[in-house]
């Protein structure tokens, strides 16, 4: 096996960017997000988004074509001559609706043959009204389930959507499709909720998807031609403690090794500090334009720039930015006059080495490390252990800051870090880093920072940031996924305080979220906003969406671990 392909040797010899590469200021000429030139680029496109026919950028790029795309551009042609290169509103409208059906039709609703209506986990559950809770949630499965129609496989060219052969958990609302890394938290809710088949389908969408791409796509569109934080590795991982379904692993474990390669070879930066180099991995999508789902917002915040280098740099930091699920943040933004000050157009995410991403490359070292030794593919272990090494010596090296007691995003350009809170910070913790070797000691460091950072003082969970950018990645939104990885770093820090404040955490969670449920007519929303109990958040490029996968998945998580010691929700 494996180290034909997974090998040291071969691994070591990939290309690694630099944070100077394809930084020409004649301006680099950088691909597209896709082939398609109706979906990700070109005059149809430009012409209808700019349109502004209705708010969310997204409906557009979603609808399926009524005819091949051949025909589709040939009538743009004649419509654009038959205009005179000017059409109006009305127009455009009418030429979509000739061309284009509604979105939606391309997926089927689709409940789960292994739904039931009771598992196991509500019986831990004390409060009568939080079991009541867990209960609606399993419910909202059967509401998020889909199935793509085969329509889709047999006429690819016409949809942006892309088949993939097991229904999927979509997160709701607007987003009609699969996330990558709501996924995560969306099948740790169905494995608590006994899915196990369902579960194991979408992993292998998954598989299917890095056989096809050599990546897992930001989501099923064409048009999401990047990644998003890397946590396929952890799927499986939860999937093989829940079933003991080692065959599957075995099965697969090749397109696993090629999930790892993608961010090491894709996404890797090598950092000089004090002499020393350090590698990293970044969030980084080297292609051009603006994001067809948002093509307008992007193409508008362009427009404040003057050249075509700057512009490309600006959308390929978009693109990156979006790439790391934190779309936006203050987190990104990197301007002269303070850390993280400014907004989008200062967006630099490339530029910065994010703690969380490289506590999920640690943690997935490890866990890949664990699967090659299960079949005592010792050697290819090895490999896997070494990058964990390495990768636990630079993160402690270069982003943990002893003063403080914490690690922290790092500045490429400026070559400092950016010492602002976000739970991302903590990160590493979850993954088991220690300092020193030393768990116990680095949950307290955690702790105490945690403490002094300001971030407990919130009733309705930990904020994204201290920052009111108007993102909605920033203060004061709260998120499913952060939420959980601090709980769960806590949780099994093996340090009695932080674990009170797991459940202390995960107790004003629930709480915001069964609130805002009970007050919205049995809601679950994307986002909330923490400085009260039981409101949405808000702020960024559309609205608060329903639905909704991981806040669903992560409740259910807590009402399992916890669903004891909660009690007083009525
Ligand atoms: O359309 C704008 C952006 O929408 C998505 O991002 C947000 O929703 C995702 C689904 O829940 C979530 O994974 C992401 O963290 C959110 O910021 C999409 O992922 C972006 O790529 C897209 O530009």
């Amino acid at each position: 096996f494996v180290l034909s392909h997974v090998g040291n040797n071969v691994l070591r010899k990939q290309p690694r960017y630099s944070k100077r590469v394809n930084r020409d200021q004649n301006g680099t000429d950088y691909p597209p997000p896709c082939d398609s030139d109706i979906y990700c680029y070109g005059k149809l496109l430009h012409t209808v988004q700019m349109a502004h026919l209705v708010q969310d950028s997204k409906t557009f790029v979603d609808q399926k074509m009524l005819h091949p795309p051949d025909v589709v551009k040939q009538n743009f042609g004649t419509f654009i001559s038959a205009t005179l290169g000017h059409p109006t509103k009305e127009q455009t409208r009418q030429f979509v609706e000739e061309n284009f059906g509604q979105s939606g039709t391309e997926l089927e609703s689709w409940i789960p043959s292994d739904w039931t209506e009771s598992p196991r986990f509500l019986e831990g559950i004390k409060d009568p009204d939080l079991r009541q809770y867990g209960k609606e949630l399993n419910d909202i499965w059967k509401t998020l389930g889909r199935k793509i129609n085969p329509e889709v496989r047999d006429n690819e060219d016409m949809f942006s959507l892309i088949y993939v052969p097991n229904p999927v958990m979509v997160p709701g609302g607007r987003f009609t499709e699969f996330y990558y890394w709501d996924q995560y938290w969306i099948l740790k809710g169905l494995l608590i909720c006994e899915m196990h088949i369902s579960v194991r389908g979408m992993i292998e969408n998954f598989l299917h998807m890095i056989s096809r791409y050599g990546y897992v796509p930001n989501g099923g569109r064409i048009y999401y031609s990047r990644s998003q934080p890397p946590m396929l590795i952890p799927m499986v991982k939860d999937y093989v403690d829940a079933t003991g379904n080692w065959t599957f692993v075995r099965t697969h474990l090749d397109t696993l090794d090629k999930e790892f390669r993608f961010w090491m070879t894709n996404r890797t930066i090598d950092v000089l500090k004090d002499g020393r180099t350090f590698r990293f991995v970044r969030y980084n999508n080297e292609l051009t334009g603006p994001r067809p789902e948002s093509y307008r917002e992007d193409f508008y915040l362009a427009e404040t720039l003057h050249t075509k280098a700057e512009k490309d740099e600006l959308f390929i930091n978009l693109k990156s930015g979006a790439e790391s699920g934190w779309d936006f943040s203050s987190r990104w933004f990197v301007s002269d006059e303070a850390f993280s000050a400014g907004n989008l157009k200062d967006i630099k995410a490339r530029d910065i080495i994010p703690v969380d991403l490289n506590a999920f490359i640690y943690n997935n070292a490890k866990v890949m490390a664990s699967f090659h030794r299960q079949f005592k593919f010792h050697e290819s272990a090895n490999y896997y252990d070494d990058i964990a090494s390495e990768w636990l010596h630079n993160i402690n090296s270069v982003l943990w800051n002893d003063t403080r007691g914490c690690w922290f995003d790092y500045d490429v350009q400026k070559g400092e870090l950016k010492t602002e809170f976000y739970p991302s910070n903590i990160f590493p913790l979850w993954a088991n880093v220690t300092i020193g070797n030393d768990k116990k000691y680095t949950a307290s460091r955690v702790v105490e920072y945690l403490h002094s950072s300001g971030a407990l003082r919130f009733p309705g969970g930990i904020p994204t940031s201290m920052e009111h950018s108007g993102e909605q990645w920033d203060f004061p939104n709260g998120w499913a996924p952060l939420q959980h990885l601090v709980v769960d770093a806590l949780d099994h820090a093996g340090y009695l305080p932080a674990q009170f404040l797991a459940v202390d955490l995960a107790e004003r969670w629930v709480r915001n979220n069964y609130r805002a449920f009970r007050n919205s007519n049995n809601t679950m929303f994307e986002k909330y906003d923490v400085q009260s109990v039981g409101a949405p958040g808000g702020g960024g490029e559309y609205e608060v969406v329903v639905g909704f996968g991981w806040s669903n998945g992560v409740i259910i998580d807590f009402l399992s671990r916890y669903g004891e010691f909660l009690t007083g929700f009525v």
